[in-house]
């Protein structure tokens, strides 16, 4: 058992260390897109989002105002539990780790630059960047694009969809190497991210009706019912001598300046306003009322 868990840790290890010659190769031959990373892992953040432009795409309709909020609110907080319960290792902690680390006689001939955006305080998997922004594209794509369909003959055709799909496609891929850019993310965990927003949010169409019919008191418990979650990870991670706020105490190590370290991106921060925002949506239940 001890061996196997031995092979396991050390195939996840060189993984990791392959992975560093990725975020790598986009710092060396992706500065030319400087701007573009910036614009898209700080204006496209999930608290942007939320305060800035889900409330904006309101113009167009309450409908997807609303599907937006709530599709997106759900699958902010399963990316959050998931930060909360296993927090992984972002690649600028993992580098330096290995450096620190007298037991590692291989370091990994990777030099990776820190940004001022790089000092993130949750765990990295999966990519709450990558995770959001699929769902969100995604989303305003499928309004659009329904909106268009009787509108217009040259919309339904296959050329007008291939091009929508390149650049739903293009525009999540550029998300991902922003992330890499900034050496803030491994690459599995921006392909992870987007793949988990993908299936969690056909998972959430294929049960919208039911979720959208349920009585305010019974959504008010769930909420409820997911703090007491988030709270007992916290103590069942003290019992088991686990850190919670491992992640927290790795960007206060590793980043090179700690007042470029933002509170609201820490992982509890994180959870709050996903829960509150959960905790707003059941108040305002039943929601297909609204
Ligand atoms: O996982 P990522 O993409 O590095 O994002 C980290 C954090 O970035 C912040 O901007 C978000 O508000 C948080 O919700 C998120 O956890």
């Amino acid at each position: 058992m001890e061996s196997m868990v031995h092979i396991i840790s050390e195939a996840y290890h060189k993984t990791l260390t392959r992975e560093l010659f990725i975020n790598e190769w986009a710092q060396e031959r992706l500065s030319f897109g400087k701007p573009l990373w910036h614009f898209l892992s700080v204006q496209m953040e999930p608290n942007n989002m939320f305060n800035i432009f889900i409330p904006l795409c309101g113009i167009f309709s309450q409908e997807i105002l609303l599907h937006l909020f709530s599709a997106f609110t759900l699958i902010s907080t399963l990316n959050s539990f998931e930060k909360w319960i296993f927090p992984e290792t972002r690649p600028l902690w993992f580098l330096r780790e290995q450096f620190a680390n007298k037991v590692v006689v291989e370091k990994p001939a990777v030099a990776l630059e820190s940004h001022q955006l790089s000092c993130e305080m949750s765990g990295g998997l999966p990519c709450a960047h990558s995770m959001t922004f699929t769902v969100f594209v995604l989303i305003l794509a499928s309004f659009f694009f329904v909106r268009y369909w009787d509108r217009s003959v040259a919309w339904r055709s296959p050329f007008c969809r291939c091009i929508m799909y390149l650049l739903i496609i293009g525009m999540v891929v550029c998300m991902w190497l922003s992330r890499l850019y900034l050496a803030t993310e491994f690459l599995h965990q921006c392909i992870l991210g987007s793949y988990l927003g993908i299936r969690a949010l056909s998972t959430f169409e294929g049960n919208v009706k039911y979720l959208f019919s349920r009585p305010r008191r019974y959504a008010v418990s769930a909420v409820c019912f997911l703090g007491g979650l988030a709270l007992s990870v916290y103590y069942v991670k003290l019992e088991l001598n686990i850190d919670p706020h491992w992640s927290v105490r790795e960007a206060f190590k590793w980043c090179p300046e700690p007042t470029y370290l933002r509170h609201e991106v820490g992982p509890i921060f994180a959870l709050v306003r996903d829960l509150g925002n959960l905790m707003g949506l059941a108040l305002a239940s039943p929601l297909y009322k609204l």
